[in-house]
């Protein structure tokens, strides 16, 4: 598809005034013409053609590792609830073979001239049917009930799997390649996972259905066996090719509706509600989710004409051969091959069969798809878990010292490393401030001091522990980290604070970390003070400004009292009182820690026993900024100089 560029809009050429000031541009006012959205195709949906792909061989030997697989899951969450499903198929399955049996006695009885006398002798088989029939109903709605019951059960339990699995990881799982595709279609194979649960109850239902109405079938006479499955075939082939048709349009529509959702959000949060109308994004996105609309629906609309084509012809089909069942066994009944009490029992089955089947075609095929997804789920789990931070078991102590040694990190799938071997000891008590220029390595050089990455060579050690071989939760235990991005968590200010903490029964300290970032006149002005909901959008919360959000988060750094405080751009928000005040409380706290600060404010760095610059990964420059600053040709000076000429 191309994807052309919207000419640029004319914009009237201004005149300079008189003066020889330049006028302020005119505003432009047409509607932009958007640019038609992209294509977009994900990774991680490895399935995308499968349906199209699989023969019906394929599809009849993926269904059973997909009920498996469910069984397996239900089983983890409920076995009571999983037996009672299970024993309500047999029953119903029962009922129907009790049933069809009943009638087949009942029949001759009813076939007689004498109506009264008839049915006089076929009530008792009359009455058992109507009871089969009955309990077959009520196991049917018991296993409904059990079902539901177990639904959110596996939805919560696959969920919560995953989620965990994320926590856990170690951070190079989320570099590998497709990463987040993979991620994407195991969460999609979490929420299948309920739909799973009902569709193998159906298909089970409907395959224990069947296997009743052809035995009673074949016991009254072999040969309608046969005539059941041609009057069933061609019922079974339109509702798998029925079934395909509606995945290929679920998936050529799929990325346009996720890209469409993702879009959606953006559109209606009031994060970026200011950004959209200052800007005057409106008409442009406005069209743009037109467009997406658009898509969706006209690839929907393909699909419903060869949908009711084949349904059409399916049927048809069905009723030719439900036809034909019907004279065959007409024919055998006339000729005296059969007698008409069971040819009627045959017509009473094969109707119970059909629906059977038709089940088993239409679940089975939901079941496929779905169990594909499954699939991803498991092979995600299985990848992730051998993902997680299982590095060794000592136990880490608070460090009197960190010492690289000819550490060095490359990202996974990169070549270039993003630090080169770098020699360094930071010890307790001082402040170190990283600088150097985006993309210096000082975020992944943070990340190795902490634990939160291992060196791909060399070492890292926290006194006489390498972080290579140590508990990595032991190690975080004495960490203290404020990242340049941190959570706005949706949770009480309290909680915002001493989130990762025991919980403790007094808050004086909670105010005394508030004290220190200075929101305590902030928190005191919340509607519940430290109860209050830090969330806008949900009932009842309130939101903070992106300043306060960060001192919050130097807050919840420093409640912890670190051995080692590492602090990633954390002023970059705040103005100058609470910049001010941040870095004096580091410099008050530094005695009891290693304290590491990242920062572009090189002004900032004054208050630093020792600055190390790095540029490309390596260490370039180290020592007290005066020194740094007045040395000829040093980064630092460069960089302090720059900033200070405005
Ligand atoms: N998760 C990642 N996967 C792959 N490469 C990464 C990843 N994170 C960072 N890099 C690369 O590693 C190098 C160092 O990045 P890093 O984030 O450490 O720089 P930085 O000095 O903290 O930059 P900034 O000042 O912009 O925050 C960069 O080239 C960056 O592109």
């Amino acid at each position: 598809m191309t994807n052309r560029q919207p000419a640029p809009a004319a914009v009237p050429h201004s005149p300079s005034t008189a003066g020889g000031t330049p006028a302020v541009p005119a505003a432009r006012t047409a509607d932009p013409r958007p640019t038609a959205p992209v294509e977009l195709d994900y990774h991680g949906r490895k399935h995308r053609r499968a349906m199209d792909d699989a023969s019906l061989r394929d599809m009849a030997r993926r269904i059973p590792t997909a009920l498996a697989q469910t069984a397996r899951l239900a089983w983890s969450v409920d076995r009571r609830m999983t037996i009672t499903i299970l024993l309500c198929q047999l029953l119903s399955g029962l009922g129907t073979a009790v049933m069809l049996t009943a009638v087949s006695k009942a029949l001759p009885h009813l076939a007689t001239s004498d109506a009264r006398t008839g049915l006089r002798a076929a009530w008792p088989s009359l009455a058992v049917a109507v009871a089969a029939m009955a309990t077959g109903a009520g196991m049917w709605i018991l296993a409904d009930w059990a079902t539901r019951r177990l639904n959110p059960k596996i939805a919560s339990a696959a969920d919560l799997t995953l989620v965990d699995l994320h926590m856990r990881a170690e951070l190079s799982a989320y570099d590998t390649h497709g990463f987040t595709d993979r991620s994407q279609a195991a969460e999609t194979g979490a929420l299948r996972a309920v739909d799973l649960a009902d569709d193998a109850k159906t298909l089970t239902n409907g395959l224990v259905q069947l296997v009743s109405a052809a035995t009673v079938l074949t016991s009254l006479h072999p040969l309608l066996l046969g005539v059941l499955l041609l009057s069933v075939v061609p019922r079974g082939l339109g509702g798998v090719i029925a079934a395909r048709i509606d995945y290929r349009v679920h998936d050529r529509t799929v990325s346009a509706r996720t890209v469409r959702g993702m879009m959606r959000w953006w559109l209606t949060t009031s994060e970026l509600a200011d950004e959209l109308r200052a800007n005057t994004m409106r008409p442009y996105l406005h069209a743009w989710y037109r467009t997406m609309c658009d898509r969706v629906e006209g690839r929907e609309l393909e699909g419903a004409r060869p949908y009711l084509l084949v349904t059409l012809l399916a049927a048809s089909l069905a009723g030719l051969f439900t036809f034909g069942m019907w004279a065959a066994l007409a024919a055998l009944a006339l000729s005296g091959a059969m007698s008409t009490a069971i040819a009627g029992t045959a017509i009473v089955a094969s109707q119970t069969a059909g629906r059977a089947l038709n089940s088993i075609v239409r679940y089975g095929a939901v079941m496929f798809h779905h169990g594909l997804y499954l699939s991803d789920y498991h092979a995600f789990v299985d990848e992730v878990r051998s993902m997680t931070t299982a590095r060794g078991t000592v136990q880490a102590k608070a460090p009197q010292q960190i010492r690289l040694c000819e550490a060095e990190f490359t990202y996974p799938e990169k070549e270039a490393p993003a630090l080169h071997p770098i020699t360094l000891t930071l010890n307790r008590g001082e402040v170190v401030a990283l600088v150097g220029e985006n993309g210096a390595g000082k975020s992944t050089l943070i990340r190795m001091l902490t634990g939160l990455t291992v060196p791909t060579g060399g070492t890292v050690r926290w006194d006489d522990t390498d972080l290579a071989t140590a508990d990595a939760e032991s190690v975080w235990q004495h960490v203290g980290l404020v990242p340049q991005k941190n959570g706005h968590w949706p949770l009480r200010a309290r909680e915002n604070i001493t989130l990762g903490q025991p919980r403790e029964h007094s808050d004086d300290r909670i105010w005394d970390a508030a004290t220190r970032v200075g929101m305590t006149e902030a928190l005191e002005g919340l509607p519940h003070q430290l109860d209050t909901l830090l969330a806008r959008s949900v009932w009842g919360g309130h939101e903070l400004s992106g300043g306060q959000w960060q001192r919050l988060a130097c807050a919840r750094a420093m409640y912890r009292e670190p051995a080692v405080l590492v602090l990633d751009e954390p002023t970059s928000e705040m103005d100058a009182r609470g910049e001010h005040l941040i870095f004096r409380k580091l410099r008050e706290m530094a005695p009891d820690r290693i304290t590491v600060v990242v920062t572009h404010r090189l002004d900032n760095v004054r208050m630093a026993d020792r600055v190390i610059v790095l540029e490309k990964g390596l260490i370039r420059e180290e020592g007290t900024f005066d020194a740094l600053v007045t040395t000829e040709g040093s980064l630092l000076g460069e960089l302090y100089a720059l900033s200070q000429d405005r």
